[in-house]
């Protein structure tokens, strides 16, 4: 593809998230396996600008804004390489050409905005501090109130593109063996800073070309996805519910932690991505994990099954605030429809019926990829005032190496601090002698 191909491709996907309602990488994904043709670089090249771009999103508006300009693709498009790509306005006149697979001729409104950001600033003094570091007004007071003087830094560190981290599936081979042979195509290939398991690649790549992905020796997982499945300390022969499972990340990680042995039940409530579990299992040599399909958190399955599980992982649906570093489309998305507070009353009702599964002395870890309050500690408290079987087993106990969370007693996680994307994990045991069945009720 030329250049100028790439940025239509660009202009096509922008149009298509602006419109759909689905997270830009699923967008991504969708656009590119109707266009096998498009190869692997450029495919690689077309994904890293779009994401920078839709990392200067608001920033981008503000400049188009000051110079009176509507917000619209080929305008946020040509401020984008104008202010962050440097380009001269000749380059962009060659550029927008007009060409076959160019974007059409820039007109003259278009040529004088160009001409006008030349040698700006991205950011400038006059920017709201919250619009500078891309924080949606939906989250910033609760993000302020959870990072206090940090958040500037926690912000910007959420503005870098991250790193690709693997997890090593441990059923089929070693990590020092991934680690050779992703060094043998000469990546640059570091065992994780805290993951047993992990390996972090610090360089763009091709993923179609990552070895051991397609047979299931490795996995992508973000590191504090793996700290968290970690924290769940499932051991061979438990009995295990990942109650959100999804499409499996952490089902596998835990899956592979119990070596194959026992039984872990992935639940959810959506088809699709228990189906998407279902096959990655396959592919990672599992014969410990089965699928559930609930109808919703209180499926009868649950109260039928009730305390029958060693650990329960509670992985809710939340507002992915921990995730924007990687979906910098996210923060402009959720969670509007849903509202804050509807989210944090279906964490709750998850929870509280989850509980249920845990048997006597087992134990239920609480995980967002949140970095709100209200998603996390204000959740477990709650919990735990209407659970008093249940008291929280600190961090120190469970994961001693896991230290510099913000709460001596929970995981917290986030960019700016761990350089893995945003988690929380609470490890909540429930007493070894089962004390009046008041949760039955729910
Ligand atoms: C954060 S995602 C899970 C990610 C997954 N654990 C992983 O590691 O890849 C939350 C999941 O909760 C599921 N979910 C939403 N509402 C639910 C409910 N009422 N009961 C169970 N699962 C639910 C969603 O379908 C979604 O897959």
């Amino acid at each position: 593809m030329t250049p100028a191909a790439r940025l239509q491709a660009i202009l096509d996907l922008m149009s298509e998230i602006d419109t759909v309602p689905r997270p830009a990488d699923a967008i991504v994904s969708a656009w590119f396996r109707a266009r096998r043709q498009i190869g692997d670089a450029d495919r690689g090249e077309i994904i890293a600008q779009l994401q920078e771009l839709l990392r200067h999103q608001a920033r981008l508006g503000w400049w188009l804004d000051r110079h009176g300009r509507k917000d619209t693709h080929r305008n946020r498009l040509l401020a984008f390489l104008a202010l962050v790509e440097r380009r001269k306005p000749d380059q962009l006149k060659r550029l927008f050409s007009g060409a076959k697979y160019a974007p059409s001729i820039l007109t003259e409104a278009e040529a004088t905005l160009v001409v006008k950001l030349q040698g700006l600033p991205v950011d400038h003094p006059a920017m709201p501090e919250e619009l500078r570091l891309e924080c949606p007004d939906w989250a910033a007071a609760a993000l302020r109130r959870r990072f206090g003087t940090d958040f500037e830094t926690e912000m910007a560190a959420m503005l870098t593109p991250p790193p690709l981290d693997l997890r090593v599936n441990t059923l089929k081979t070693t990590r020092e063996h991934s680690l050779r042979a992703l060094r043998d195509i000469g990546l640059p290939a570091e065992v994780s800073a805290v993951a047993p398991f992990g390996i972090r690649v610090s360089a763009r790549l091709s993923l179609a070309h990552l070895p051991g992905l397609k047979t299931g020796e490795i996995e992508i997982q973000d590191e504090g996805s793996q700290l968290v499945a970690l924290l769940v300390d499932a051991r061979p022969g438990d009995r295990v519910v990942d109650f959100c499972a999804g499409a499996g990340g952490k089902t596998l990680a835990i899956a592979a932690q119990m070596q194959n042995k026992g039984r872990i039940i992935a639940c959810d409530v959506n088809e699709g991505r228990l189906k998407r579990c279902a096959e990655r299992a396959r592919r990672a040599g599992l014969q410990n994990a089965e699928t559930r399909l609930l109808s919703s958190e209180t499926d009868r399955w649950v109260k039928r099954h009730k305390a029958g599980f060693d650990r329960v992982l509670v992985d809710a649906p939340c507002s992915g605030t921990g995730t924007w570093r990687r979906n910098p489309d996210a923060r402009w998305r959720s969670p509007q429809e849903q509202g804050l507070d509807n989210l944090a009353a279906l964490q709750g009702r998850i929870l509280a019926s989850a509980a249920r599964l845990v048997k006597p002395g087992g134990r239920l870890v609480y995980a967002t990829c949140s970095l709100l309050s209200e998603e996390n500690e204000d959740r477990v408290a709650a919990f735990l005032a209407a659970h008093p079987e249940f008291s929280v087993v600190p961090l120190a106990e469970v994961a001693p190496q896991l230290t510099g969370s913000a709460h001596p007693d929970y995981l917290s996680l986030t960019p700016a601090r761990h350089d893995t994307d945003g988690f929380f994990a609470a490890v909540l045991q429930r007493a070894a002698v089962a004390e009046a069945p008041s949760e039955d009720a729910a």
